[in-house]
């Protein structure tokens, strides 16, 4: 047929290329589903297919009234350190570079079970279609959104913020275990086995420790699956590549039914993945471990952010799978990769969630499996529904770094709060105050939660509840009174304790060391008590220095996201013009779109990853904002009082 003008043979080239794409796409997807459903894996309702959320692949209703378990996947199939250490092909390396590394102890660039994945999949990847894995691998994302992943320009709309340095400090660190650890054992290893490619770049190994982080789990295994009765058994991967059409039998024996009981179910209430943001919200230093973009508490550089442990939600909080470990020990919780159910996206309102079903399979009839199970009621998930799972509650911080994307108006929000270790340094008797925090065990930063605002001073006024005085008992105690006010405090107490120790002068740090001492008496084996610690503070402070470190701390925050990115408004104005240039962009016709070739250019469109760092500071300078209010109001009532007295 004759086109009408030179740009229409373009225009059919493109539209050609756009269909080839998809052509591809589709053969890969159903690769996946054959290679998953060959492992046995079953789809109950569900399938996996590309998300209308640009969220990449997801799972959607492939029926009507879709209800109960949708999808369940052995537990044979997860990449755990336990199948990593036992692959027919790549186990006796990892063996070895366990044991080298547990001699070596090269501090930060040890190898724990995580970075034991993580060089799994670059090596799996690398081998390309020699590679078990490879219907699986070539469908995962290769390009992220995480902050890890953004360009010198995009990182610096993030200026002033706690990603801003912790992506570097992250990326510092990655670049540091690439080298010294992941490139040398990848390469070795690739040279020796059968690989499409000899030698990986770090490239591959952010690929892999991005795919870990964003659908990793910790799974609460049987014993029986982290502890193999019979190592020797041929290995789940290895019976899969003999292609029999008996490979699922052979894989349940690999992991023989235990008489433990049923394991316990993980699902909401029970499974730590719903439980991270409380582990988060307690503060405590020890619990926060899994994600930590917090300045260092040791006494570092104010600037020197830490990324100690990062985490994803697929990767739970370990607290409540450890206490299900203690009260079942025929579980073990054990962080890994679970095929087919890590396409699930997140919704914090989902209705659908993952669970462990236990040696029996009562649930799935499935022994040992994982099972995607929605409790949406009658009449179920209508077809072509996508089905989400919860992340957990996620603050934007958390969201971009992990995952990559945020959400607007996120009511999971949260600010960090955090005493810089310079402040402490440089005041009087740092080294008393220092003891004193290690006495109670307080870390310099807090998260605080945005919920918290909403019973703050700008919020009605409630004086039902009176504030709590903390009293001990010493002659000492009870003599300064709480403002009436104080049930107003956003704060958590532990913050307020750890300022008022740092912003004691010294007479003060004399006062509180003389009424310790005077309820001491080693002799009889007397000594003060937190509690007596906290009282003695809170006599001789109360809590004006506090309230004021605190504004100060907060003005500056606000002054470090304003100098990085502007003000709030300006940011506010940025998304109004995108959002009205998107609205714009989806009233065309997708065929427009295509037949145009690329996206609208419009200059008030932003790209996605600077459209999700524009949400992301904005709320905090909006809980910045909020928290400075409800501080400078604190302690202004708490001057107030203290002059009324
Ligand atoms: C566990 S994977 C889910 C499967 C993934 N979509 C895929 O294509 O393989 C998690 C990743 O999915 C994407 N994702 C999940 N939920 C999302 C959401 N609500 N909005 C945007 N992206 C989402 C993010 O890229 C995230 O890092």
């Amino acid at each position: 047929m004759e086109l009408p003008d030179g740009g229409g043979g373009d225009l059919l080239v493109a539209n050609e290329a756009v269909a080839n794409v998809a052509n591809q796409e589709e053969l890969r997807l159903q690769r996946l589903r054959e290679w998953l459903q060959m492992c046995g894996v079953q789809f109950r309702g569900c399938e996996i297919k590309p998300s209308d959320e640009d969220a990449g692949l997801g799972v959607f209703a492939s029926r009507d009234n879709a209800q109960g378990v949708l999808m369940v996947t052995p537990l044979y199939l997860a990449i755990t350190p336990t199948s990593v250490m036992q692959d027919p092909d790549l186990g006796p390396y990892f063996m070895r570079l366990m044991e080298e590394s547990q001699v070596d102890d090269l501090d930060d660039d040890h190898v724990d079970d995580r970075l034991l994945i993580i060089l799994f999949l670059v090596i799996e990847r690398a081998r390309g279609r020699f590679s078990f894995w490879a219907p699986w691998l070539d469908v995962l994302p290769t390009e992220f959104r995480t902050t890890i992943f953004f360009s010198d320009e995009e990182l610096l709309e993030l200026e002033g913020t706690h990603l801003f340095q912790a992506t570097k400090t992250r990326l510092r660190s990655l670049k540091s275990s690439f080298e010294t650890r992941a490139k040398p054992f990848a390469d070795n290893v690739l040279s020796c086995i059968k690989a499409e490619r000899r030698e990986v770049e770090f490239q591959d190994f952010l690929w892999a420790n991005s795919i870990f982080w964003t659908r990793a789990k910790s799974i609460p295994c049987p014993r029986s699956v982290v502890f193999p009765d019979q190592p020797t058994v041929l290995p789940a991967s290895q019976s899969l590549q003999l292609g029999t059409a008996s490979t699922d039998l052979q894989l349940d024996k690999a992991f023989p039914e235990t008489t433990d009981s049923q394991i316990a179910t993980n699902g909401i209430g029970t499974c730590s993945e719903y439980e991270f943001d409380s582990q988060i919200a307690t503060n405590d230093i020890e619990t926060c471990s899994e994600y930590e973009l917090a300045p260092c508490p040791s006494l570092a550089d104010e600037n020197d952010m830490v990324v100690s442990e990062l985490s994803s939600d697929w990767i739970e909080a370990p607290s409540a799978a450890d206490d299900e470990d203690v009260m079942n020990p025929s579980t073990i919780s054990v962080e890994g990769l679970v095929p087919g159910i890590d396409f699930c996206n997140h919704d914090r309102m989902a209705l659908a969630l993952w669970e462990v079903d236990g040696p029996k399979g009562s649930e799935t009839g499935v022994p040992n499996s994982m099972y995607l199970v929605s409790l949406r009621p009658e009449p179920g998930v209508p077809y072509g529904e996508e089905i989400f799972i919860s992340y957990g509650s996620k603050s934007n911080e958390e969201l971009l770094f992990l995952y990559g994307f945020v959400l607007e108006d996120n009511p999971d929000d949260y600010l960090m709060i955090y005493i810089p270790a310079q402040a402490l340094e440089a005041s009087d008797c740092s080294e008393t105050k220092k003891q004193l925090l290690n006495e109670l065990k307080l870390p310099l930063r807090y998260l605080v939660p945005s919920s918290e605002l909403r019973r703050g001073f700008y919020e009605e006024l409630n004086l039902d509840s009176m504030p709590k005085i903390p009293l001990t008992g010493h002659s000492w105690t009870g003599h300064r009174k709480t403002s009436p006010l104080a049930n107003k405090v956003v704060f958590p107490e532990d913050l307020l304790t750890a300022l008022r120790i740092v912003a004691m002068g010294e007479e003060e740090v004399y006062r509180v060391a003389s009424m310790l001492e005077d309820i001491s008496d080693p002799e009889a084996g007397r000594i003060p008590t937190n509690a007596d610690i906290r009282a003695a503070v809170w006599e001789v402070c109360g809590n004006s220095g506090a309230f004021q470190l605190l504004v100060d701390l907060l003005t500056s925050n606000m002054m470090a996201l304003e100098k990085g990115t502007g003000t709030e408004a300006m940011d506010a104005e940025l998304l109004a013009k995108d959002g009205k240039a998107r609205s714009q962009i989806k009233e065309q016709s997708h065929s427009d779109r295509v037949i145009k070739g690329d996206e609208p250019s419009d200059c008030n469109l932003l790209s996605d990853n600077k459209r999700a760092s524009v949400i992301y500071r904005m709320g905090q300078k909006r809980l910045v904002r909020g928290f400075l209010q409800e501080a400078e109001m604190a302690l202004e009532v708490c001057l107030d009082h203290v002059s009324s007295d």
